[in-house]
């Protein structure tokens, strides 16, 4: 199976994340003087960003990958869990197994940047371990929710929540109720028992539990290469995925020699959270079936992607597909949209924008693409999502997956960009765009279509291209349908 299909298997996993939630703050601002009493920057602050950090940034990238997380852990009931709960919520994710501890404040990490300088990171919140009762509450939700999944991935940040008597309680379950376990903790040690499948020590971590000394940049790979296996028994696991920052990740597997998986370095200062993303790509991989080797990789291309960007960030279900796919006509992300958009704007580039499902493509869309594009220089298509098939045309649509009809969109010369959506209406997408011409095919007429307003408004012009008759994706499914159900089945 190519890395791809475990992404479309995943999809359907459901994952229970646990560990120390954390509210990762975002103060930017600008300096312009110094402040009176010491020589510190007084910093003008514009934006302030919250984002899940510590493990609700590991259930945010299970979430972002595409597959469902249950999300355990503890906070406190303050103004920051509230926070911290509305990015969760945003995000999709359900916040009903958090549960508020008023013996608690909530973990916050709080960063402060004058014109993307990080200054300073000011921390707060409780770090010591929960109380008996709430333990009870957190073992309570465990024995409900631990059965229900497929895997589990455990960000233990030393905050607390990983107690002697939590850490019990998941090795019992993991007896009764085997599953994909992947473990992240600045204390690996305390899991020696639990059975589990993988670990992710950073650098540190794994120098720590080899108890070898600290080396620097390149010179860790040899290091850890001679070493790391021992890891394997120290922890008692199947796979130990040590991840090197920069460097990237060296994986090690029972009677198989080590396997290292470079990166392409980019600037700690946008890392954060990449162990986290690494988890979580690793976690769903192996949950899917992957081997360790290829699980790994996938795992390394999700951080990949979060390193490109500053703070804590997630990556995405179709990142990781465009990354592993290498297709450049696809564009993944809203922002790298605008950085395109406005290049060629920049050139002056008259834009052309269609959209539709693209379901079995045939002669007809191939013809009005084809069209599309002349009557400008860039054509960008904008491709419904599966989910916004199933609801628009019933649940046996879409025939072939997202990825799939984004690898064969992407294959028209006709076609400049390919971008996938997820809403029931392109007008978002067209927000960004403000397409010079919107084409829609003969099979619509401008009654039809909620978009028309929007693009006379942003100062854009509608055509309908002819219809090319009596073919359709319907059509074909049809006539494929009427065909072969009335041949003896092979
Ligand atoms: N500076 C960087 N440049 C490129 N890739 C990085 C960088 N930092 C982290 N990564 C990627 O993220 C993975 C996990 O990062 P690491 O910093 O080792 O984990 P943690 O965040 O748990 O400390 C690495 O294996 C690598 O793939
Ligand atoms: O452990 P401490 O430093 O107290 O707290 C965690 C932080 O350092 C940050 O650690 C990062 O993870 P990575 O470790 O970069 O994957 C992310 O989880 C951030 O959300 C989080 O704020």
């Amino acid at each position: 199976m190519i890395a791809q299909q475990y992404l479309d298997k995943w999809t359907n996993l459901h994952v229970l994340a646990i560990g120390e939630a954390m509210l990762d703050c975002y103060l930017e601002g600008t300096s312009n003087r110094l402040c009176r009493e010491a020589p510190v920057p007084i910093v003008d602050i514009n934006s302030l960003k919250d984002v899940p950090g510590g493990a609700a940034n590991t259930a945010a990238n299970i979430a972002r990958l595409g597959a469902s997380v249950s999300f355990l852990s503890v906070i406190g009931t303050d103004l920051e869990g509230d926070r911290l709960k509305r990015t969760l919520q945003e995000r999709g994710i359900s916040t009903h197994n958090l549960i508020a501890s008023t013996q608690r404040q909530t973990l916050l990490k709080q960063r402060i940047s004058s014109d993307s300088q990080l200054l300073l990171r000011c921390d707060r919140g409780s770090t010591e371990n929960i109380d008996p009762q709430i333990e009870n509450q957190l073992i309570e939700n465990l024995n409900r929710l631990y059965p229900t999944c497929d895997a589990t991935v455990i960000s233990d940040y030393g905050g607390g929540i990983l107690t002697p008597r939590i850490i019990q309680t998941i090795a019992q379950l993991q007896t009764q109720y085997p599953r994909t376990i992947v473990v992240d903790s600045k204390q690996l040690k305390n899991f020696q028992f639990v059975n589990i499948t993988a670990i992710k020590p950073n650098y540190q971590q794994a120098i720590q539990l080899l108890e070898i000394s600290a080396l620097k940049g390149k010179e860790r790979i040899q290091q850890i290469v001679d070493w790391g296996a021992k890891l394997l028994d120290l922890i008692n696991t199947q796979l130990a995925a040590v991840t090197l920052d920069a460097e990237g990740a060296i994986i090690f597997e029972r009677n198989n020699p080590p396997y290292i998986i470079p990166s392409h370095p980019t600037s700690n200062s946008q890392a954060t959270g990449a162990g986290d993303t690494f988890v979580s790509g690793l976690t769903l991989a192996l949950a899917a079936g992957a081997a360790g080797k290829l699980a790994a990789s996938i795992a390394s291309a999700t951080a990949a992607i979060v390193v490109t960007q500053p703070g804590t960030t997630t990556c995405s279900l179709s990142a990781l597909h465009q990354s592993l796919s290498g297709n450049q006509k696809l564009v993944v992300s809203r922002e790298s949209l605008v950085t395109s958009i406005q290049e060629h704007r920049n050139w002056k580039h008259k834009i052309v924008f269609t959209n539709g499902c693209f379901d079995l493509l045939h002669l007809g869309h191939v013809t009005y693409l084809k069209q599309a594009k002349q009557l400008g220089d860039i054509l960008i298509v904008g491709v419904n999502s599966d989910e916004s098939i199933r609801q628009l045309k019933g649940a046996n649509r879409p025939v072939n997956c997202l990825s799939d009809r984004l690898a064969i969109l992407s294959a028209l010369e006709s076609v400049d960009y390919v971008i996938p959506f997820a809403e029931s209406t392109p007008s978002e997408l067209i927000k960004i765009i403000r397409p010079d011409i919107y084409v829609k095919g003969g099979d619509y007429t401008p009654e039809m279509l909620p978009e028309v307003p929007l693009i006379e408004e942003l100062g854009g012009e509608v055509k309908i291209l002819p219809y090319v008759s009596n073919i359709s994706t319907t059509a074909i499914v049809n006539r494929i349908y009427q065909t072969f159900s009335k041949l003896p089945s092979i």
